[in-house]
């Protein structure tokens, strides 16, 4: 099972509810391919059976800049059995709330097998765990693969 997660942080928020999904992943055994999107390149997305992506949102409600290309290769690629979540942090104080994740959200739809989507107000707080946990869980449910950490209690 091959599971990415391509992100993009500037100020760190995104980058912290990265850090929360990856160990969420790590307890159910899956360890995740991770990219940091600053380059202009991006992995062929075929190769994984899932794709976490996560993105701040700039302007007014755009996707950064450093994350078009990724979009761009969602469009472009053979994606359609690729398993998608996406996240992001935002600030409420704007009119558009995590617009990007909106964005991102629509086009996964289209072209992907989009399972979950997850927006946080700027720094992860203790309440966003669970929220985190629900996240990974829907990826789990689209691969049908069981939740590992909970067969274990039973
Ligand atoms: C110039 C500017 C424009 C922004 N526009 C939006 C926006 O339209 N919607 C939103 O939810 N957040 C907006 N934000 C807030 C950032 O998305 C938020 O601070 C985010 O958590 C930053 O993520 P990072 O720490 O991973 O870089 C904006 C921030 C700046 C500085």
């Amino acid at each position: 099972m091959r599971v990415a997660i391509i992100y993009s942080s500037v100020t760190g928020n995104t980058e912290e509810v990265k850090h929360l999904i990856e160990k969420g992943f790590s307890r159910e055994g899956i360890t995740l391919d991770t990219f940091h999107m600053k380059k202009d390149w991006v992995p062929t997305l075929s190769m994984y059976d899932a794709i976490i992506i996560g993105t701040y949102t700039w302007g007014n409600g755009n996707i950064p800049k450093e994350m078009e290309l990724l979009y761009e290769a969602f469009e472009q690629q053979s994606v359609h059995r690729v398993v998608t979540g996406v996240f992001g942090t935002g600030d409420s104080f704007y009119p558009n709330f995590c617009g990007a994740v909106d964005r991102f959200r629509d086009m996964l739809f289209v072209h992907t097998k989009l399972a979950v989507t997850l927006k946080v107000e700027l720094f992860p707080q203790s309440k966003d765990n669970l929220r985190v946990d629900a996240f990974v869980k829907r990826v789990l449910a689209a691969l049908r693969l069981p939740v590992v950490s909970e067969l274990q209690y039973r």
